[in-house]
């Protein structure tokens, strides 16, 4: 009998939203809230393991999970051996060196000989030795972005997104060294029986990926504009072109992706297409 894939995903965080979500459009259902710590999926062979993200990396490693889900930034940093098997595309954040407003910045050498508050040590090392720079690294779990404000450094380097947090903070950012999204690692050594689920698995993402990503469209258009509209509506294989009721006017349907789309969009209006529909695509198997 195959085993069940276990599958560690952060308890309560910036990735775990998604990262159920995931599953659920994976048609793969499973209990999650209400202090679980682990929970039996009811319709695909896996067990969910609910975590802090740090220690995802290394559960993986050791096997005790044979799939996570955390950020780039944190695979990196804990330097277990996992491996990378697919980008998932949120969370997506970078890591970044900060300073209070206001203070003159010509490059990183103005670093050398401070203190850096930060959670992320390894990479910033890494970040300043490549750069020859030799600056105090001051580890802290968290809160990183009162450091300069309460005298423990005088920067920061962590996790911006929108930038608010640096701004509330009274922080400017100066530089970054990492761009991160949320990643499934796997780990290295699974079973055959194993790797045919995560191959199942992988193949679900990338549906609900591509679905995503793409857009399905409808829009009428004059015969005598199709073979222009279609050239810029290639679809999967072509589009579908079908007779509207009208004499001389035609139905195009087809599949775009959905900055091709913005891209396109006043070419194939100025070709003649008009009552254009955009309608999500659920899932999107090439
Ligand atoms: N503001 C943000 N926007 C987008 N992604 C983010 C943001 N902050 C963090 N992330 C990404 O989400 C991951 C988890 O962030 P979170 O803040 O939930 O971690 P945490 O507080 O360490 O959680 P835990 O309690 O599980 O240890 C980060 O490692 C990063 O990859
Ligand atoms: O640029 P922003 O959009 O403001 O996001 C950046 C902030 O988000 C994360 O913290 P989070 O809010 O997840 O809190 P935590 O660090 O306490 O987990 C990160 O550690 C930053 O502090
Ligand atoms: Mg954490």
């Amino acid at each position: 009998m195959t085993s069940a894939l276990r599958i560690a995903l952060q308890k309560s965080g910036r990735l775990s939203e998604d990262s159920y979500q995931l599953f659920k459009e994976c048609g793969i259902r499973f209990d999650y809230g209400t202090g679980k710590l682990r929970s039996v999926s009811s319709n695909f062979p896996a067990e969910f393991l609910f975590l802090r993200d740090d220690d995802i990396p290394g559960y993986v490693e050791d096997g005790v999970a044979d799939l996570g889900i955390v950020g780039e930034n944190v695979s990196v940093e804990t330097g277990r051996s996992v491996s990378t098997i697919h980008k998932l595309g949120f969370s997506k954040c970078r890591l970044s060196i900060a300073i209070p407003r206001g203070t003159d910045w010509s490059g990183i050498h103005d670093l050398t000989g401070k203190s850096i508050a930060t959670s992320y040590p390894t990479l910033l090392g890494n970040y300043l030795k490549d750069k020859g720079v030799s600056a105090d690294i001051h580890e802290i779990s968290g809160s990183v972005e009162i450091a300069p404000g309460i005298g423990l450094a005088e920067a920061v380097c962590d996790i911006v997104s929108s930038g608010s947090t640096l701004l509330s903070n009274g922080l400017q950012e100066v530089e970054t060294i990492f761009r991160s999204e949320a990643i499934l690692i796997a780990n290295p050594e699974l079973t055959a029986d194993k790797q045919t689920l995560v191959d199942k698995l992988l193949f679900r993402i990338k549906a609900v990926q591509a679905a995503k990503n793409n857009k399905y469209i409808v829009l009428n258009a004059p015969n005598h504009a199709i073979g222009q509209i279609t050239s810029l509506l290639p679809g999967m294989r072509s589009p579908t072109v079908t007779p509207l009721a009208t004499e001389g006017w035609s139905s195009v349907h087809s599949v775009l992706n959905e900055n091709e789309f913005w891209e396109n969009i006043e070419a194939i209006r100025a070709a003649g297409a008009e009552g254009i529909l955009v309608i999500p695509i659920e899932k999107m198997i090439y």
